[in-house]
């Protein structure tokens, strides 16, 4: 019986011990050094590297929270998820895998290879490629109603309204010639949607919005929920979308060392340059890490570790036997 669908399905997770579990994992991490803040957007190089925060979202809507949980930085691509969620919630899921892809790349996440190797063009929505493209794909009578569908999603998963940072967005726009390319270049093979520049700068806006640690375990609480957010109890998306979301997270959540992550962990999990990584464990619980040195896939280091710790201590692994 599901005694309660955040704590104890499966196994005795309470409260205390989850506490204590990331407790641990904050005191055996915070010191630990290694990586550097992404540098290529400006205004990234620039955050404290010592920040540290760690926030759980239990699936009945508990949200646990140690550290620099409150500070807000970049979501960066960590934003793919949630726009992919408008897509899939607005096309389907079948036109998103036929109009962009969900396979894996195996590449880094501004690669122009992975869309030059594949015969489909196709990409994944979770690499620069396949998120822009998935903006393009999202239908509103013009960029600014598209903001707002994109500002109310957003909203919805988080339990508030977000807002960008307008200095990252600034420095985002200024850098941002390489994610253009991208764009023209599936523009000529017909994989692009809609205006080039406009869905660019609302990818890049979308990249610019400033989330908590704990905005982001709420957020992705709410794919672990079933499409519910767990503090609102507001349907968000359709039931239905969550484990194909949750799947193109296994399938590049980490870009190129996506592989590595879910051998390690057995979890869908999603990073950002910003710092931060969300990891779903379907009927339990989200947990949002945020520290900002990244290894050389563009993943922090510091976040890693600390879900792989949490996830190993509380047996999150998916592909443990379960049931
Ligand atoms: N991996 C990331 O977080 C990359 C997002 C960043 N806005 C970019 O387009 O490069």
């Amino acid at each position: 019986m599901l005694l309660c669908r955040g704590l104890g399905y499966g196994q005795k997770l309470t409260e205390k011990h989850i506490r204590e579990v990331m407790q641990q994992a904050y005191n055996q991490f915070k010191n630990s050094s290694g990586g550097a803040n992404a540098s290529y957007i400006p205004y990234l190089a620039n955050i404290d590297p010592e920040l540290y925060g760690i926030a759980i979202c239990t699936s009945d809507g508990k949200v646990l929270e140690l550290g620099d949980t409150k500070y807000e930085f970049g979501i960066e691509s960590i934003s793919k998820v949630f726009v992919l969620a408008l897509a899939m919630q607005q096309r389907g899921a079948k036109a998103v895998e036929d109009s962009i892809g969900v396979n894996a790349t195996g590449m880094p996440f501004n690669s122009v290879m992975a869309v030059e190797l594949n015969p489909q063009r196709a990409v994944n929505p979770l690499v620069n490629a396949g998120a822009m493209a998935t903006n393009s794909f999202i239908r509103a009578p013009g960029s600014a109603a598209k903001w707002a569908l994109i500002d109310d999603m957003m909203a919805k998963f988080a339990s508030r309204r977000l807002s960008v940072i307008q200095q990252l967005y600034a420095s985002e726009t200024a850098t941002n010639l390489h994610n253009r390319a991208i764009a023209w270049l599936l523009y000529s093979y017909g994989r692009f949607y809609d205006d080039i520049s406009e869905s660019v700068d609302l990818y890049t806006r979308a990249c610019s919005y400033g989330s908590s640690t704990r905005d982001l375990a709420i957020m992705a609480g709410t794919l672990a929920n079933s499409g519910v957010n767990p503090v609102t109890k507001e349907k968000v998306i359709d039931a239905v979308l969550c484990p194909r979301i949750l799947a193109t997270m296994i399938t590049e959540g980490l870009y190129d060392d996506t592989g590595a992550w879910v051998y390690h962990t057995g979890v869908p999990a999603k990073s950002g340059v910003g710092g931060g990584i969300i990891a779903v464990v379907p009927g339990k619980m989200a947990i949002a890490v945020f520290a900002p040195p990244l290894d050389k896939s563009g993943n922090s280091i510091k976040a890693q570790k600390t879900l792989q710790y949490i996830i190993d201590e509380l047996k999150l692994n998916l592909l443990l036997p379960h049931g």
